[in-house]
């Protein structure tokens, strides 16, 4: 696969801190990639200096195959990079918005709407930004980091502060752009968007990148067992530890929960002794995976 974005023992230090700590990673082109960690894990920082916003202290950034930093000019129109949404003229519509942007690189008025289209803003057209809810504000910020047709597409926490209908929206809107052939590098610290939207996530931590890979392949590599949880009134706790297939069993609120690497046999038998009531069934997750390399919980 052509790489997109290279970074090469990328460091960047602020006083003691290690904001970024020799980081050395590459993007496919086309690909969904993700950064992902907790508050103050460097993923910003590290995003900023893919743009060629700051200057690593050391290591090398290549973009569509140029160098980022001094900043390339020539890389500005093959980037899109999300606005915050202050950054908007707070008395231009929706529309005028995307139109004044669209007008800095040329771009024909059709744009505009096709935009609006993409990021379902066609019906706030003719709203002032300032009028917009925070979903819509995202929404139309993206619009206007995609309104020149970049190759690159970066989001830094698209869906901070989003509550979960419109986090979803967002989500249709970042695959659609995706699918149109862009290479996108998404910054969150949600775990779920994540192993929902991303081909490769790096989890970071303290400015390191501790793993990268297809989430589905960072969760299966870790062999954690499944957890199957039912009605503690189905199911005490020590008729299930005499379950084939149980490795150990705990108890919460009204529920026993069993750890199980063979889910298969231990349901088959929960079904022979009706005790389903309340069956839930979950396996592991990124947030399995964050507490095995750090052992800690994951806290965004
Ligand atoms: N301009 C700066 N001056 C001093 N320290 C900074 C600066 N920018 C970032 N840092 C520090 O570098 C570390 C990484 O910050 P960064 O913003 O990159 O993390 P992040 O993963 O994006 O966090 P968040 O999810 O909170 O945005 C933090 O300890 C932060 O305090």
């Amino acid at each position: 696969m052509a790489h997109t974005i290279t970074t090469e023992h990328v460091v960047k230090r602020y006083g003691s801190v290690a904001a970024v700590d020799d980081v050395s990673l590459a993007v496919g082109e086309g690909e969904f990639f993700g950064i992902l960690g907790p508050n103050g894990a460097g993923k910003t920082t590290l995003v900023e200096m893919m743009e060629g916003l700051r200057q690593p202290d050391s290591g090398t950034i290549t973009l569509l195959g140029q160098p980022v930093w001094p900043r390339n000019t020539a890389l500005l129109g093959r980037m899109g990079v999300q606005l915050q949404g202050s950054a908007f003229f707070e008395r231009l519509t929706a529309r005028e918005q995307l139109a004044t942007f669209g007008s800095l690189y040329g771009m024909p008025a059709a744009r505009v709407d096709e935009m609006l289209e993409l990021v379902g803003l066609t019906d706030k057209a003719s709203t002032r930004a300032e009028k917009l809810s925070g979903g819509q504000a995202q929404r139309l910020s993206i619009a206007c980091s995609l309104v020149h047709d970049p190759d690159v597409v970066f989001l830094d926490e698209p869906s901070a502060a989003l509550d979960p209908q419109a986090r979803r929206n967002l989500w249709d809107v970042l695959r659609a752009i995706n699918e149109r052939g862009k290479t996108v590098v998404l910054t969150t610290h949600y775990m779920d968007e994540a192993e929902i939207l991303c081909d490769r996530v790096a989890i970071m931590d303290g400015g390191k990148v501790l793993q990268l890979g297809p989430p589905a392949d960072l969760v299966r590599d870790l062999d954690a067992p499944v957890r199957i949880s039912v009605e503690a009134a189905a199911l005490g706790q020590q008729q299930a530890a005499g379950l084939e297939g149980v490795e150990s069993v705990s108890g919460d609120t009204g529920s026993t929960v069993i750890s199980t690497r063979r889910p298969a046999p231990v349901l088959q038998a929960l079904a022979g002794m009706d005790a389903l009531a309340g069956l839930q069934v979950r396996g592991a997750t990124l947030e399995d995976v964050f507490l095995q390399l750090t052992g800690r919980e994951y806290r965004a």
